[in-house]
């Protein structure tokens, strides 16, 4: 990359929040200032991408941070954990609040037979029967990548969310990450983890622009669940904190860190089944001296989950213990109702954390590579360490003791995901030995990290991966066979008349466009409409009201928002929760029969806790 290049990033990353802020007065001051700013950011997050390793210190102007932090601090500015200024799920509530009409009829053309090619019926029905799988009812959420759409496939009768990523190619580093996730969703398959069941198939190999990925249904984020109930019972935390560990151990097992843990990332079931997503910022590492310094690129995973380590280039190599930070925080805000460490730029969330965990130790100080950051920090007044216990009075001691293990300010202090199920905590719940770890990944898929991709290069590489859910084509494909796109109909099409429909409202004619792309994987926690007393409490308010067993799996027809809202009701009763996971995991044919145990053993503790 240039210098030129490089000095518009960091022009761009120093004064977006500056831009952000003075924009920050008004709620419609927020949109327009995101709305002026989108082509810029655009492009930063576009070169951010593209670039190779960046320096180790150009995260942080340490300088600039201390005096904007004086600044924020005084204004009390309404930008997220990244600065930005972005639109929020809950803001958008009244869109996806929307029952939206049924699919339209099918509208593709026959499709086209190659007349010299042998194919069964069945062979040709089974990729032609994806025209008519899935009747897509209503939009459920929106991310910066596209919108996601609750439908049932009609094969199976399951209810799926399929998730509509537009224009996948208009920028190389968008491509390459959903490139990325998809890949480590289909190699990554744990109960803990959430599924790619099917991805359509685009009518056109070298052509397509956008793409459709079908996932398991989930009802809700661990985000909301944690927002919408204030009544999380010691049994629900140790759940959810146990799903969340047994994934991690698998995920760090296939040497993979997630890298952008946070409530928003961890999709949640009202019978408390916790499912890890959105993979688009974790790398595989596959120790084998390639720079550790390629992961910092394009790091910028939300500030209020990110491991001291990550605030500033701490260290000169990171491991799975920056997930294991994100867990504890995660947790921390699971216990208490609220962030641990909602630091509105990296100095202050170096101030929130010391605030805790008191001023790190000279050892771990002199492990700080980053000059500034160091001096900063050996410069900070003393502080002492608070124990949790005082600092949350009325919480478990055992939880808050393993608490204190997950947020030990030096990375190898922290114990693994598998130490951490071990912890006396989890005792009668966990069984490591039964707990499943991943088969490490094969270094040939990630092949394409090590090399500058063009565009044409990561849609044969996303259309390669596509082909992994259609084997008949998959098996062409690697024969060599070129004209195959032409010869088999894709659903594509219609989909996209389909999602255009309901993206524009449908019959309602509620006009929502998707969030803007380079906010991807960025923080939505502190955006519009988003605090206490607004669209969470409607939430709340929605939940009192309709005291109904709601769930989007209770009928496609029915807005999945207030299926979310609902989530805070009797369905989250920690015993609803276990008997429900026992039936599921059973009935699964995924090879975790632990969770049974591990359910049984939940069971079993709630059980003689209510007698
Ligand atoms: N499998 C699923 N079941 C139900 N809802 C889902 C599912 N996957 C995603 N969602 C919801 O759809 C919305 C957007 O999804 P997602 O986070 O995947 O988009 P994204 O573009 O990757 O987001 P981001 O901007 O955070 O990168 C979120 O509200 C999310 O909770």
């Amino acid at each position: 990359m240039g210098g030129r290049a490089r000095s518009l990033i960091r022009w761009l990353r120093h004064h977006r929040s500056r831009r952000v802020s003075s924009a920050s007065s008004s709620s419609s001051s927020h949109l327009t200032a995101h709305t002026n700013t989108s082509s810029a950011t655009t492009a930063t997050s576009d070169l951010r991408a593209r670039s190779l390793p960046q320096p180790q210190d150009d995260h942080v102007d340490w300088e600039q941070e201390q005096q904007q932090e004086e600044e924020e601090l005084a204004d009390g500015p309404e930008s997220d954990p990244e600065g930005y200024i972005v639109l929020d799920r809950e803001g958008e509530a009244g869109s996806l609040r929307v029952a939206l009409p049924r699919a339209p009829a099918r509208t593709n053309p026959p499709p086209r037979m190659d007349p010299g090619k042998k194919t069964s019926e069945s062979e040709f029905f089974t990729e032609y029967g994806e025209l008519n799988r899935y009747q897509v009812s209503e939009v459920i959420g929106k991310g910066s990548y596209g919108v996601v759409a609750a439908a049932i496939d009609t094969q199976t009768g399951e209810r799926v969310a399929i998730k509509k990523i537009n224009d996948v190619f208009d920028h190389v580093s968008d491509a390459t990450r959903i490139l990325r996730e998809i890949k480590l969703l289909r190699l990554l398959r744990h109960p803990d983890i959430v599924q790619i069941k099917h991805i359509m198939l685009p009518p056109s190999r070298r052509e397509f622009r956008d793409i459709y990925v079908v996932f398991e249904l989930m009802e809700s984020d661990l985000h909301q669940v944690i927002k919408a109930n204030d009544d999380l019972t010691p049994e629900h935390h140790q759940f959810f904190l146990y799903q969340l560990l047994r994934g991690m151990k698998y995920i760090h097992a296939a040497s993979v860190f997630h890298r952008d843990l946070k409530p928003k990332n961890i999709l949640a079931n009202a019978d408390c089944k916790l499912k890890i997503c959105d993979f688009g910022l974790a790398r595989v590492s596959f120790n084998d001296g390639a720079p550790s310094a390629i992961f910092w690129t394009d790091y910028v995973a939300t500030r209020w989950y990110r491991a001291p380590e990550l605030c500033g280039s701490f260290f000169s190599k990171y491991t799975p213990a920056i997930d294991i930070w994100s867990v504890g925080c995660i947790f921390a805000e699971m216990l208490t109702g609220r962030p641990l460490f909602p630091g509105k730029n990296v100095v202050h969330q170096l101030d929130l954390m010391t605030d805790v965990l008191g001023t790190p130790s000279a050892e771990s100080l002199a492990k700080i590579r980053n000059e500034k950051a160091r001096r900063y920090l050996s410069n900070m007044r003393k502080k002492p360490k608070v124990p949790l216990t005082k600092k949350f009075p009325g919480i478990d001691p055992m939880a808050l003791h393993l608490l204190e293990r997950l947020l030990a300010f030096d990375p190898k202090d922290r114990p693994t995901a598998d130490e951490a199920l071990t912890d006396p905590y989890f005792n009668g719940l966990a069984n490591s030995e039964r707990e499943p770890i991943a088969q490490p990944i094969s270094k040939l898929e990630f092949e394409f990290e090590k090399r500058k991709l063009g565009k044409d290069d990561v849609r044969e590489l996303i259309y390669r991966e596509i082909l992994e859910y259609h084997p008949q084509m998959l098996q062409e494909y690697l024969r060599g066979g070129d004209q195959m796109s032409f010869m088999y109909p894709s659903g594509v099409d219609r989909f996209k008349q389909q999602f255009a429909h309901l993206e524009k409202g449908g019959a309602k004619g509620e006009k929502s466009s998707p969030q803007l792309r380079q906010n991807a994987s960025l923080p939505r926690e502190r955006a519009i409409g988003n605090k206490h007393g607004d669209s969470d409490y409607q939430v709340k308010l929605n939940a009192g009201e309709k005291p109904v067993h709601a769930s989007v799996t209770d009928g496609i027809s029915k807005p999945l928002m207030s299926a979310r809202s609902l989530l805070k009701s009797e369905t989250m009763s920690a015993s609803k929760c276990i008997g429900e996971i026992k039936n599921k995991d059973v009935s699964s044919a995924r090879p975790l029969t632990t969770s049974v145990d591990a359910a049984d053993g939940v069971s079993q503790k709630i059980a003689q806790l209510k007698t």
